[in-house]
């Protein structure tokens, strides 16, 4: 231990020798203090690398620039009871989704709404209810029949991805299917059944099938368990990741220089924050928007990566009535001739027992509703839930997301396009100098998602605690490696066999 201690003080003497002797400024003087790192963004993967870095003793500034933290995740309070604007279901309710341990600890409650193997990605064909334009519910039988033809598309989309060398869109495979086997083009009502599946499958990536790429469209990986809806919100987890950190919001970043030794961060009125390292957190939607300026420029394989990777839109339109009117079942679904036009309503009354309604637009539909007012949001919503229920009373209040156009997120979550290659995830992953990226953009198994978030923050951390521990010549992997309560076989990193 002591003789540790010893040697860590004297590589630290020698380089403020040198430092002195080149004659350094202030700022590469930093480099003999604590070591320190600024985050920039204050979601789940800002949130986890900062924490993570506190609590390796890292001393960590985090930058946010909205006046909340969550980021997409946004848990509104103003009905009464807690309402998400971003995400609101765990992916994968199991013992191996990394947020697990703290959603189990804290004794928050999940509603399940699908098990493995569903149709639809977020639920099962349990306890719904789809009507057409008149107002007339679809036999359950024929959405089952017709969710049983969307299944065997897929598996011709699966054929069809095989014989093609180029990609091609969802939209295009789903047209040679069609071409090959007749069968399955459905016609009238089982049409329009089928038309919702596929909107219910383009709000999976919030993109328009036509966008998608066949080729790695199902290349992110689902947990086991099902999803489940947090009920009380994902609030709770954020402030508990947040708590004692070091937060500044109202942080817009503008300028990240990085240096060989260090990092200067400017935001919006002027003010700088320097650090040994910085871990970027901000959507892809920000850093496609070229709103923070990199000095030097960021590598082009890195450029390319934020410009081909897709980002695709999906709101929430919540509506909150006096009392419940509608079905008992988990969600009510208008079925209509193009997958733009067909409807999702999430039933939040069976999760949580509060009278409200989460309609759901995604893709085209969703950067179309954007354009309207709050108010003028809320009345389209409410005129397709009239659709299939002419007696709806008016909702008492409502909120309307705006995640594509919100400069803090310019985007819902990423996708892959048409014809770009799949490992965009991880080029946005890679760290450049010290620099470092997190986000659910960055993961690679499963992005757009809040778990997806969380893990790419708590690896960009360790990455990034490993480099600035290694330039201040303190780095002890030894404590971390005794330190772990549940030892595993780690598999020996080899870089040459
Ligand atoms: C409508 C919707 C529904 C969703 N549903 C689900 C779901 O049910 N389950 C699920 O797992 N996932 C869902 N997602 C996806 C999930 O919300 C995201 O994948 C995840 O929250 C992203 O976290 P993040 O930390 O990568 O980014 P963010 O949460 O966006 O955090 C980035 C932060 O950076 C900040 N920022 C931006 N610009 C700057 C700047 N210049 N300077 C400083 N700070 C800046 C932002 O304000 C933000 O706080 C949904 C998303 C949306 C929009």
């Amino acid at each position: 231990m002591d003789s540790s201690s010893n040697s860590n003080s004297n590589s630290n003497k020698s380089n403020s020798q040198i430092m002195k002797a080149v004659g350094v400024s202030s700022v590469e003087r930093r480099v003999a203090g604590v070591p320190s790192v600024i985050v920039i963004g204050g979601g789940f993967a800002g949130i986890a690398a900062a924490r993570a870095l506190h609590d390796a003793s890292i001393k960590v500034v985090l930058l946010e620039s909205r006046d909340r933290l969550g980021g997409r995740v946004h848990t509104n309070y103003s009905f009464g009871f807690p309402v998400d604007l971003g995400a609101s279901w765990l992916h994968g309710v199991c013992n191996e989704n990394p947020l697990a341990p703290l959603i189990g600890k804290l004794g928050l409650p999940l509603y399940r709404t699908s098990g493995d193997n569903s149709v639809l990605y977020d639920h099962d064909l349990e306890s719904y209810a789809l009507f057409d334009m008149e107002g007339k519910q679809v036999p359950q039988e024929l959405v089952t029949e017709v969710g049983e033809v969307f299944e065997s598309i897929l598996k011709e989309c699966d054929k069809i991805r095989d014989e093609y060398m180029d990609d091609i869109s969802i939209q295009q495979a789903f047209e040679i299917a069609f071409e090959r086997n007749p069968k399955l083009r459905l016609e009238g009502l089982s049409y329009k059944v089928l038309q919702w599946y596929l909107c219910r499958m383009e709000g999976w990536f919030a993109a328009d099938a036509d966008t998608i790429s066949l080729k790695y469209w199902d290349q992110a990986k689902l947990l086991p368990g099902g999803h489940g809806l947090m009920v009380r919100g994902y609030l709770p987890v954020i402030n508990t990741l947040a708590k004692g950190l070091d937060i500044r919001l109202n942080h817009r970043v503008k300028n990240v220089v990085r240096q060989y030794n260090g990092v200067t961060v400017t935001v919006e009125d002027g003010r700088t924050f320097k650090a040994d390292a910085a871990v970027i957190a901000v959507p892809l939607g920000v850093l496609k928007s070229k709103r923070i300026k990199f000095e030097p420029k960021l590598p082009e394989w890195k450029e390319s990566a934020i410009d081909d990777l897709g980002v695709g839109v999906e709101n929430k339109i919540i509506l909150h009535f006096e009392k419940v009117f509608w079905p008992n079942v988990e969600f009510l679904g208008v079925v209509a001739d193009t997958s733009y036009s067909c409807s999702y309503f999430l039933n939040l009354h069976k999760a949580t027992s509060h009278p409200v309604l989460v309609y759901m637009p995604a893709g085209r539909l969703a950067r179309d509703i954007e354009k309207m007012s709050d108010e003028a949001a809320a009345n389209f919503a409410f005129t397709q839930l009239q659709k299939i229920l002419p007696d709806a009373s008016i909702p008492i209040q409502y909120l309307v997301s705006r995640w594509g156009s919100d400069e803090n997120s310019l985007g819902s979550y990423s996708y892959d396009i048409v014809g770009k290659p799949h490992d965009l995830y991880e080029r946005l992953r890679v760290p450049v100098d010290n620099l470092f990226f997190a986000g659910e953009a960055t993961s690679v198994l499963y992005p757009g998602s809040v778990h997806g978030a969380y893990s790419t923050g708590v690896m960009a951390a360790e990455e990034c605690r490993m480099r600035v521990l290694e330039r201040h010549g303190e780095l002890d992997l030894f404590q971390r490696v005794l330190g772990e309560d549940n030892p595993v076989l780690v598999p020996l990193l080899i870089s040459r066999l």
